[in-house]
């Protein structure tokens, strides 16, 4: 595939705390794998994916930060040209949950305002050891205008869905600001709601 043979480019920056499996969900997506003694992330790691949905050749550059607070300046500096967000928790570690607003406080400073963003509360495998209901995460991405949706890097639950359906719902935005001629690009600091699509679902 040549350097130009795709449709679409989008940016997916990773973020959340340290541990939570942005790695494994990566390396999941990108290679098909769980790597065994996954080690910390240093600085920013980068893959890419094309994808093809409905025909149209999406090309997807991951970004994959380190969740360590002494990488947060490095990791920022990301955030602008990101056109997705996956902003992931651990649902058996309150920790992970409790620390969100923080790095919705980082979105809201470092990230372009038209970004999309979504909540991924990873390792449902473990669903002996949830802390944090599904529920509660519910509402709470609702209520901060986010997606939300439960994977497992480990099992593979969910996690070609979290990045096919970032990528349908980006060409949906993509389409959208070339039909709108940008005349109704949001302000910055205004919010913006993201309606569900399910257009390109696997499962
Ligand atoms: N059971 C289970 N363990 C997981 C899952 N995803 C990741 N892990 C484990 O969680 C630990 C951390 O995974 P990473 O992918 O390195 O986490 P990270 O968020 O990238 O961490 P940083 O790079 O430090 O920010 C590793 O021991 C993984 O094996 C999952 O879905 N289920």
């Amino acid at each position: 595939m040549s350097m130009e043979d795709y449709d679409y480019l989008f940016k997916i920056v990773l973020i959340g705390n340290a541990g939570v499996g942005k790695t494994c969900l990566v390396r999941r997506f990108t290679q098909g794998l769980f790597p065994p003694g996954q080690g910390a992330t240093i600085g920013v790691d980068f893959m890419i994916k094309t994808v093809e949905i409905k025909g149209e050749k999406v090309k997807l550059q991951i970004w994959d930060t380190a969740g360590q607070e002494r990488f947060r300046s490095i990791t920022q500096s990301y955030y602008r040209s990101a056109n997705a967000l996956i902003l992931t928790y651990d649902i058996t570690c309150e920790d992970s949950f409790r620390c969100l607003p923080e790095w919705l406080r980082e979105i809201e400073q470092y990230a372009n305002n038209q970004v999309v963003t979504i909540l991924v509360g990873n390792k449902i495998d473990l669903a002996d050891k949830r802390e944090v209901l599904r529920q509660r995460a519910e509402d709470f991405a609702q209520a901060q205008s986010m997606l939300y949706l439960e994977t497992s890097a480990k099992e593979s639950d969910n996690v070609e869905k979290l990045f096919l359906d970032l990528a349908c719902e980006l060409i949906r935005e993509a389409k959208q600001n070339k039909l709108d001629n940008n005349d109704t690009a949001p302000m910055p600091g205004e919010g913006k709601t993201i309606s569900y699509l399910n257009c390109c679902s696997l499962n």
